[in-house]
């Protein structure tokens, strides 16, 4: 019988009880029918990923160099102020759902809110038209040689301008330079995302009509399985939307969840 759990994806934390349970019990019967459901996880995931339209060869670059590059390393020697790692990169599932997101907005331009690797980055303004713009965020200096490395080798890369420092200064250059943003899709630190949303509304940065999507949003479970739940970071960020009059929100459970927000009077 194949006992593979690769590919097992452990966002959310029952199915992270199920391979624990799995990895436990000593009933065999408890064990092959427990291996059974975790294999169904992977293969529904299989499934859909197989039949989203393939990511280009740069993005499978991204990738690549995503889950091969010495992020430890890096950390150690201080070339990166902060350990990255490879699970950080959004994948091929979320950055498909941004490209089309991307596209059904007819978005002219983008900001990310942390770009890492740039695979989202370059999922992004792959849907941008060739006169649109994406600003990747990030504070780390390295990623920006990095991501270039890679835009360059994509006739859509020089759609993105990297922009490098903490996201909530960008955020204010931009808006006194008067970009107004169609789509922003904040993945960056999670305690900045309440100042990156409010920054977004506040200063008209989310362009009228835009939508802002939030990753991470069940972030492993932790708003909704934690105890005193209400203060942890990501129940933070659901309260500041849920109680903020000026828009609605839907969430949807692709990966570690990412959530859809708009202005009500654009609804
Ligand atoms: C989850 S990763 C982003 C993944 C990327 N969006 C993707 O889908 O592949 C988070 C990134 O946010 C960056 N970051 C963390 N704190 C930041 C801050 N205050 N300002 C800007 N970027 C920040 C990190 O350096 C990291 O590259």
């Amino acid at each position: 019988m194949d006992n593979s759990l690769e590919g097992l994806n452990l966002h959310d934390p029952a199915v992270e009880e199920l391979k624990l349970w799995y990895e436990t019990t000593e009933d065999k019967e408890t064990k092959e029918r427990l291996l059974k459901i975790l294999q169904m996880h992977i293969k529904r995931d299989c499934y859909s990923i197989n039949l989203n339209t393939p990511v280009t060869p740069v993005r499978q670059e991204i990738l690549q160099f995503t889950n091969t590059n010495n992020w430890e390393l890096l950390a150690q020697q201080k070339v990166t102020q902060y350990r990255l790692s490879p699970n950080m990169a959004s994948g091929e599932w979320a950055g498909q759902v941004l490209k089309m997101l991307v596209s059904m907005q007819k978005a002219k331009t983008v900001i990310e809110i942390g770009m890492f690797t740039g695979f989202a980055s370059l999922s992004m303004a792959e849907a941008l038209p060739a006169d649109g713009q994406l600003f990747a965020c990030d504070i780390e200096p390295y990623l920006e040689k990095s991501g270039r490395s890679f835009f360059d080798k994509s006739p859509h890369g020089k759609k993105i301008t990297v922009k490098i420092g903490p996201a909530l200064e960008t955020l204010k250059t931009l808006a006194k330079e008067g970009v107004k943003a169609d789509f922003i899709f904040i993945d960056a630190d999670k305690s900045g995302y309440v100042d990156y949303f409010k920054s977004a509304l506040d200063n008209n940065i989310l362009a009228p009509r835009g939508t802002i999507a939030f990753d991470n949003i069940y972030w492993f479970g932790e708003p909704y399985l934690q105890k005193g739940c209400e203060n942890t970071v990501m129940a933070r960020v659901q309260k500041a939307i849920i109680d903020d009059p000026r828009v609605e929100q839907v969430l949807l459970p692709v990966r570690d969840g990412i959530a859809l927000v708009r202005r009500v009077e654009d609804i």
